[in-house]
């Protein structure tokens, strides 16, 4: 089954919040990536909101469940209890657990899921409980060790962080050695039982031989190659520019 794309509306609510108004829209440009048929919509709320705020959750769950009822909600974040309470509330089909602290750009590196292990078996459990899938951010070059181990945190996948790989994109040489490397996670993590989801810096140019590696590839989430590809092509057919990538 090809890869789902799952659109990071992030980067529009970054664009959003220059001003005190109410646009680009996040509801309609979400409802334009899902009619061009995108699988689902991923928000990532910092604790600052400096991107999505805590009040966007609830109309996007609601376009979900009203008019894309096939389509999943994933929501990323670092599993304080504030965090978690969030994502109860809003329900949504997926929760990625991202390592961030408050004070990082954006996120750039996966889980120590050996050092981490119990913290994140609690986390994953409390949301499990609940009904969501738990997906959880790997480093490109964890180990089969490390996989074990975050597979005994009961999640579901795992997300693998490929942005030393979008860094890549005018050195050829260096990105075959990348795509190799998550190939080789990706394949520990099939081995132990888990899904696998992939996200950061993917673009149109660097998805397909990700995804010819890595053919059991469940997800990518993706905003801001996106958004900027949707800035020279419009967002519908951006959408169907990386739906083409994965192999749609
Ligand atoms: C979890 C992750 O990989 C990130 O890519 C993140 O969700 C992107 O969000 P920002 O663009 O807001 O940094
Ligand atoms: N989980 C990764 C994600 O949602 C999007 O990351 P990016 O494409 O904005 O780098």
């Amino acid at each position: 089954m090809p890869v789902k794309l799952s659109v990071n509306v992030n980067a529009v609510a970054m664009l959003r919040n220059r001003r005190d108004l109410p646009w680009p829209n996040l509801v309609d440009l979400s409802r334009q990536a899902l009619e061009a048929g995108a699988h689902g919509i991923t928000v990532h709320p910092r604790p600052d909101q400096r991107h999505i705020r805590f009040s966007d959750l609830a109309p996007l769950r609601a376009l979900i469940d009203d008019e894309f009822p096939d389509a999943e909600f994933n929501i990323e974040g670092y599993p304080t209890d504030e965090f978690l309470e969030l994502v109860i509330k809003h329900e949504p089909e997926q929760v990625t657990l991202v390592p961030d602290d408050p004070s990082q750009a954006t996120s750039d590196h996966g889980w120590d899921f050996t050092g981490k292990g119990n913290y994140l078996y609690d986390r994953v459990w409390r949301l499990k409980d609940r009904g969501f899938r738990v997906s959880l951010f790997c480093d490109p070059d964890a180990g089969e060790d490390m996989i074990a181990r975050a597979k005994e945190t009961g999640a579901d996948r795992v997300e693998l962080y490929t942005g030393p790989y979008g860094a890549c994109f005018d050195d050829n040489k260096e990105a075959a050695h990348q795509v190799n490397m998550l190939g080789t996670t990706a394949d520990f993590a099939k081995s132990a039982g888990l899904g696998v989801n992939a996200g950061h810096d993917l673009t149109v140019a660097n998805l397909p031989a990700l995804v010819e590696r890595v053919p059991h590839l469940a997800e990518v989430s993706i905003g801001h190659g996106l958004t900027a590809d949707a800035l020279e092509h419009g967002y519908k057919v951006a959408v169907k520019r990386f739906l083409a990538a994965c192999g749609h």
